[in-house]
């Protein structure tokens, strides 16, 4: 799919819809309270703020003419208070809603962190991980304001609209609808350029996107880039990416830019026509010059929430542009998941049996065909063959981390899929080349699949399988803090914590995809007896380069041509003298 590259944009498969909008309210809807108290404060701001030129006007026309010394001491100190309670109510209203917005982006974070937890691995196989990040922090911050304060500032502004409207009736209704005539002018722009602003800001987010995902992709492979003396190279394509991102937002600002200037132009012809049709065309017998003196200054303030309408109108587009990434991410299907009436997996033995299983991560190209096989529970399966064959494959079915395309897979004779996933994969450890190492110490790491372990629970895994040694070496020992991926561990080390990991973890079915690959040949002798202890009482399956390591099991399967092409013992295949005699002869030479 095109987006699973920095350089391609993504293409909206949801286009926003009033639907979205209905979900945004959703959130917005959580917080109705604190937003109505808001609304409230704000009203009252505004009418108290307004009470200050009735003051001024009582104050000049007739306090001072009496020279009422005591009552302008009184009107002073009022008009202090108005600016001193208006000021503190406005402060109370900004700090609720700075805790409303922040509410409103921690639930929606929260849905979508919670939603990424449950995406298949298909969905991961499809993005670069910047493009899904940006969106958990950056889109969700971007739309705070406009779901929270933009809701208010609009009903505040519309009602601001409306009253001006009616003092604007009262003093004149033919001068009320010169003033009323730049609308449909305004409403015509506006609809010429809504598209075209919309696609605009949809650039920003695709261009900001495709940023993230080349800094972050960047970051990842730093080490190769130094490697290879790329730095030039990739500055070059930083530098061209971000001048799209530039490019993108210079674009969203000169269309924004043409509502204020319409605005201002609009208020300005507005004005000159007020004064022509009300002098010139009307006459002064039927207009004093106060009226177009007070129509004129309605017409300027008349023109103020239009503008403020304009700006909320333009990040609330903006916000669209984000909101559609957003909820297209909460829309991902969750394809791997429970069906409706899935059965908890009781406590397995660990038998399993593939039934022609055909499986194809793209549609069409199958990777898998008919395949068949049965395993025992507490056999150990060493899985050989090409590079691509499809070993990996095999057994990323058995935890069900995507879904088959053809046929069944059965533990303990239990379909996979009508089982919860939760209750598979619990009785499940996985153990990968790239054993991923969290932020934390390395108590906190061999833990993380089994929270109520005891420390002594976590050391006596670490010993089992030989990591208790280095781990001693570290000043803290066990609570040496590593950091995100381990920087801070050699390869083996890191192969050795998430041994004990998995270890303590206690599954009854354990793969080891190229798990010990990392390892010294040495450590690996070291090691033999800790995994020996590993595997003891369960089903395993094994894969492996180095055939030395998987000579043992008892059956072998050499995956080759979407399936098993030969299957036995070490010996049986070696007395067979097909493919996996060719490979090992290969491998002994080498040695
Ligand atoms: N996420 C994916 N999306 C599409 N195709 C994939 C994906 N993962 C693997 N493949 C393809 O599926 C085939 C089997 O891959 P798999 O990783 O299972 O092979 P393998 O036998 O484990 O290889 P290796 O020995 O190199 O680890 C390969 O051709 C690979 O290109």
């Amino acid at each position: 799919m095109a987006r699973n590259k920095f350089d391609i944009d993504e293409s909206l498969e949801t286009p926003f819809n009033i639907r979205h909008f209905r979900r945004a309210l959703v959130y917005i809807k959580r917080q109705k309270k604190p937003m109505i108290i808001a609304f409230v404060l704000s009203a009252l701001s505004a009418g108290i703020a307004l009470s200050a030129p009735l003051i001024m006007q009582h104050v000049v026309d007739v306090t001072i003419p009496a020279k009422n010394a005591q009552a302008l001491i009184g009107w002073s100190l009022l008009m202090l208070a108005t600016i001193v309670v208006s000021v503190i109510l406005a402060t109370i209203r900004s700090r609720m809603m700075t805790r409303v917005g922040q509410d409103i982006i921690f639930d929606i974070r929260s849905d979508l962190f919670k939603h990424l937890q449950e995406l298949p691995f298909q969905y991961y196989d499809d993005r670069p991980q910047g493009k899904i990040l940006i969106r958990v922090v950056n889109y969700v911050n971007s739309v705070s304001d406009v779901l929270s304060n933009g809701i208010i500032n609009l009903i505040l502004e519309i009602l601001n609209l409306l009253f001006i409207a009616i003092f604007m009736f009262a003093v004149d209704v033919k001068l009320s609808f010169v003033i009323l005539g730049g609308l449909p002018v305004f409403l015509g722009i506006i609809l010429l350029i809504k598209t075209k602003q919309r696609r605009a800001w949809q650039a920003v987010s695709n261009k900001s996107s495709n940023l993230n995902a080349y800094t972050q992709e960047s970051i990842s492979g730093i080490r190769v880039t130094q490697i290879f003396n790329r730095e030039a190279h990739n500055e070059g394509t930083f530098s061209r990416l971000s001048t799209n991102y530039r490019n993108a937002w210079m674009r969203t600002m000169y269309l924004n830019f043409l509502i204020p200037f319409s605005v201002d132009n609009l208020a300005t012809i507005v004005t000159t026509s007020l004064y022509f049709v009300g002098l010139l065309a009307l006459g002064p017998e039927e207009v004093t010059f106060g009226v177009i003196l007070a129509m004129s200054s309605y017409a300027a303030r008349f023109w103020q929430p239009i503008l403020n309408i304009s700006n909320l109108y333009n990040s609330f587009i903006n916000a669209v542009a984000y909101l559609e990434r957003i909820f297209e991410t909460l829309d991902e299907p969750v394809t791997v998941n429970d069906a409706p009436n899935a059965r908890e997996l009781p406590p397995i033995k660990g038998k399993v049996t593939f039934e022609d299983v055909t499986f194809a991560y793209d549609p069409g190209l199958n990777i898998l065909e008919n395949l068949s096989f049965d395993v025992k529970a507490g056999e150990s399966i060493a899985l050989v063959g090409p590079t691509g064959a499809g070993k990996t494959t095999v057994v990323n079915l058995i935890s069900r981390f995507y879904n088959i395309t053809g046929g069944k897979i059965r533990i303990d004779g239990h379909d996979l899929s009508e089982i919860k996933l939760k209750s598979l994969r619990s009785q499940m450890g996985i153990m990968l080349q790239d054993s991923f190492i969290f932020s934390g110490t390395i108590m906190d790491n061999i833990r993380y699949g089994r929270l109520d372990a005891t420390d002594e629970e976590v050391i006596a895994a670490a010993k089992t399988v030989c990591a208790d040694d280095f781990i001693r070496e570290f000043e803290k020992g066990y609570m040496t803090e590593v950091n995100e991926r381990g920087s801070k561990l050699s390869q083996g080390q890191r192969q050795l914590i998430s041994f004990a990991r998995t270890l303590l973890a206690n599954p009854r079915i354990l793969i080891l995809d190229e798990a010990t690959s990392s390892i010294d040949a040495q450590t690996e002798r070291l090691l033999q007896k800790g995994l020996n202890e590993l595997l003891k009482g369960r089903t395993s399956f094994i894969i492996a380069h180095r055939l030395s390591t998987v000579k043992n099991c008892d059956k072998i399967m050499y995956v080759s041509d979407k399936g098993i092409a030969e299957s036995g013992s070490h010996n049986e295949l070696i007395m067979r003298r097909g493919r996996y005699y060719k490979l090992y002869s290969a491998q002994k030479m080498q040695a």
